[in-house]
């Protein structure tokens, strides 16, 4: 078994609990409780290897032992960072959490292995008429900071999503990070403790 985890990132109200739990319910709900950061688990199945997903949430708002910025780019193997079509700063957030993830996650590596456990995600293509964030922007700044582009809705799209969160999961499996703890922690049973002393948060299974 394969433990692989991704942190969905972004500024405030972009749609990252929209799109995890489009993921693993099917269900676009409309308004989310985002009171607490959240580690969802999800057992998957990726060109026949079984994988053991840990996603997390993180809460925009102030919240009793908050992880940092940093700490969520430290735990994950796989990065999924959104912004909103519709909201121009939102983007240059994305931005500028791509580039501190290439900063202390990938050390500015600049091997090919790295270059796919980012996906940058302009989300909320539904409200394209509001758009003020072109597709050509995403694609061009993910191609800049080597990361692979999706722009799609979790309003409207489930599948879309679901090959988005399947990409990053094959793509973290295969990156050197995910590879190298494999190796460290093989028949070790310390990943939930690892977990907990980063977040030492609630963990949630669906
Ligand atoms: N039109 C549209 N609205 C969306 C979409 N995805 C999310 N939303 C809405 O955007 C708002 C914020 O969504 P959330 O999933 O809570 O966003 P978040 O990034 O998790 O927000 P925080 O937890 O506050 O950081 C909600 O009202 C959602 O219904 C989408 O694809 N299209």
């Amino acid at each position: 078994m394969n433990d692989i985890k991704v942190a969905v990132l972004g500024s405030e109200g972009v749609g990252k609990s929209a799109l995890i739990v489009r993921f693993l319910t099917r269900r676009f709900i409309g308004e989310y409780a985002s009171s607490s950061e959240c580690i969802y688990r999800k057992r998957m199945s990726i060109d026949g290897r079984q994988h053991n997903l840990e996603l997390y949430d993180p809460c925009s708002q102030p919240c009793e032992g908050k992880s940092t910025l940093n700490e969520q780019i430290h735990w994950a193997d796989g990065f999924v960072v959104v912004y909103d079509i519709s909201d121009r700063s939102s983007f240059l957030t994305a931005k500028a959490i791509v580039h501190l993830i290439r900063e202390l996650h990938l050390g500015g590596s600049k091997s090919r292995d790295t270059d796919s456990v980012i996906l940058l995600v302009g989300n909320k293509q539904d409200l394209c008429h509001m758009r003020e964030v072109d597709r050509e922007e995403g694609q061009k700044l993910a191609s800049e900071r080597r990361c692979q582009f999706y722009e799609l809705s979790a309003a409207e799209h489930y599948q879309e999503v679901v090959l988005m969160f399947s990409k990053i999961v094959r793509n973290a499996s295969l990156g050197g990070k995910a590879k190298e703890r494999r190796h460290r922690l093989s028949g070790s049973k310390s990943m939930a403790k690892l977990i907990n002393n980063v977040f030492g948060k609630r963990r949630k299974s669906v």
